[in-house]
């Protein structure tokens, strides 16, 4: 991608997708970050290479993408204040806050503006992330394949119709790495209580992760038969799989997703009013 990509927020989501970003072969002469601190930006620009900037309006000025990557908290001031160099170069604006409408950041920004709503996930820094996005009507195919672009370079990329979506996706995969670093803790402390020094129980863990969540992907096996294919009947997996499902897993599972999507919509109308 030749195009300039200006990252405002240097923070964890940021950092997650520009990390990589460069790994998959971009350049880092195209990507800058922007944030009050020097403290923040030193180290980007010392390991990664990148432009740096304080000032978000002097960066925007010099913009093709313009990644929102800033707490929804201080989204509208950051936005307000960097309108003008904004509207003066009309780059896209893709947003990755959770719960802000498409609508609200644009009215922040000026006004009809090429918008796209994103909700990725941390693992884009090992090029795994997995990503919603949602394009406003001021988004041409052009700029619909540039995002999809920038986004791809770090992962799965899944487009959704209905903006309203965007909280579902924050449901399954924004959120999501956080579940699974749940269980992993979970996982550890019990296979300490078994026995296992807490390294060995946390390698086996994860790696047992990574195999099923790469077995699932190239199989054409739903997970209900691969999870079968691993129960042997009377055997070891059927007792833990049949304690798992009377605890009440799926259940919990809905319940804390659906709370991360209510949330997502809550901080809409928390923040998002115009
Ligand atoms: N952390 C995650 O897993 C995910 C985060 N997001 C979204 O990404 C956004 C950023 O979240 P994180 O990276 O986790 O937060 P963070 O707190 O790690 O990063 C925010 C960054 O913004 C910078 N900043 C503060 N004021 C600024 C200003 N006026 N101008 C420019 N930069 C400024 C801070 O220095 C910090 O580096 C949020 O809107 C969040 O909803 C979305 C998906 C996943
Ligand atoms: O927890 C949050 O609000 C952000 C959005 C999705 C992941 N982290």
């Amino acid at each position: 991608m030749a195009s300039k990509v200006t990252f405002i927020g240097a923070g964890n989501m940021a950092g997650a997708i520009i990390g990589g970003m460069i790994e998959s072969g971009v350049s880092p002469d195209d990507i800058m970050a922007t944030s009050p601190s020097d403290d923040i930006l030193a180290p980007l620009r010392e390991r990664l290479s990148i432009h740096t900037a304080t000032d978000n309006a002097a960066a925007v000025a010099e913009s093709d993408v313009v990644v929102l990557a800033v707490k929804p908290q201080i989204m509208r001031e950051v936005c307000e204040k960097m309108r003008d160099a904004v509207q003066a170069r009309r780059p896209l604006i893709v947003s990755v806050a959770a719960g802000l409408p498409a609508e609200t950041l644009e009215h922040w920004l000026g006004g009809d503006l090429p918008l796209v709503r994103c909700m990725p996930n941390t693992p884009a820094l090992v090029g795994a992330g997995a990503a919603g996005l949602y394009a406003n009507a001021n988004v041409d195919d052009a700029q619909r394949r540039l995002a999809t672009e920038l986004m791809e370079a770090v992962g799965l990329v899944e487009w959704v119709d209905d903006e309203a979506l965007l909280d579902a996706v924050t449901a399954v995969s924004g959120s999501a790495p956080a579940y699974f670093f749940l269980m992993f803790e979970a996982m550890e402390e019990t296979g300490v209580k078994l026995g296992l020094p807490a390294d060995t129980a946390r390698r086996l863990a994860m790696q047992t992760a990574l195999g099923a969540a790469k077995m699932a992907l190239s199989s054409d096996k739903l997970p209900g038969e691969l999870k079968r294919n691993v129960m042997s009947p009377g055997g070891t997996t059927e007792r833990a799989v049949e304690h798992l499902e009377e605890a009440g897993l799926r259940r919990i599972m809905a319940e804390a997703m659906t709370a991360c999507a209510d949330r997502a919509s809550e901080m809409a109308d928390e923040l998002g009013k115009r």
